[in-house]
């Protein structure tokens, strides 16, 4: 079977509260890359004319803008994080540009929420493409990798349409 693969390179920003690290708990950052493997839902033969899946184009479009205007250099925190209250006091334009994450914002749950968001927008374009795998490298010697339906692991904090992730438009939170 086909797959499409595309990737992006965004810069962001987090801390990880809840975990034994002193470390990862002050704001630091990474430049990431985020890798998208797409397949046919209703896989299909080459047509002997445009022979694609779908054009690059069209299967990437929404994502990238996703990714460059909401994604890179967004500031991911725990929607326990009391950073948050701080922003929406003293920086309140700034606060719309964090990305809030149901507890820490690790690679792992990054990974799943980002797969949900895009299988979201692949759903709203007629649900041709699904997204099969997804691939964060938070730093040249780390990488989480998942493959399979993200809200098998996914906390669910919420009813569905007030999770971010799972809706098909721009958000990254849901303040
Ligand atoms: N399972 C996870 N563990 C850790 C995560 C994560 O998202 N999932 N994240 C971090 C921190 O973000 C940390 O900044 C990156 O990890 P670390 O291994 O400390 O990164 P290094 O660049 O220092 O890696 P080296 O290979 O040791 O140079 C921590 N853990």
């Amino acid at each position: 079977m086909f797959e499409l693969v595309f990737t992006r390179r965004f810069s962001m920003a987090h801390r990880l509260l809840a975990g034994e690290s002193e470390r990862c708990a002050l704001p630091h950052g990474h430049n990431e890359y985020v890798r998208v493997s797409l397949r046919a839902t209703n896989p299909g033969v080459l047509d002997g004319h445009t022979n694609m899946v779908l054009p690059f184009q069209r299967a990437k479009e929404t994502w990238h803008r996703f990714i460059d205007e909401q994604v890179d250099h967004a500031l991911q925190l725990s929607e326990h994080d009391p950073l948050l209250d701080w922003f929406g006091r003293n920086e309140p334009q700034r606060a719309r540009r964090i990305l809030v994450t149901p507890g820490d914002p690790t690679t792992e749950l990054l990974a799943c929420l980002l797969m949900a968001k895009l299988n979201a927008f692949l759903a709203d374009d007629g649900g041709l493409l699904t997204c099969a795998s997804i691939e964060i490298e938070e730093t040249p010697t780390n990488t989480v990798r998942y493959t399979g339906n993200p809200f098998a692991v996914l906390p669910q904090p919420r009813p569905a349409p007030k999770c971010w992730w799972r809706r098909a438009d721009m958000t990254i939170a849901d303040t």
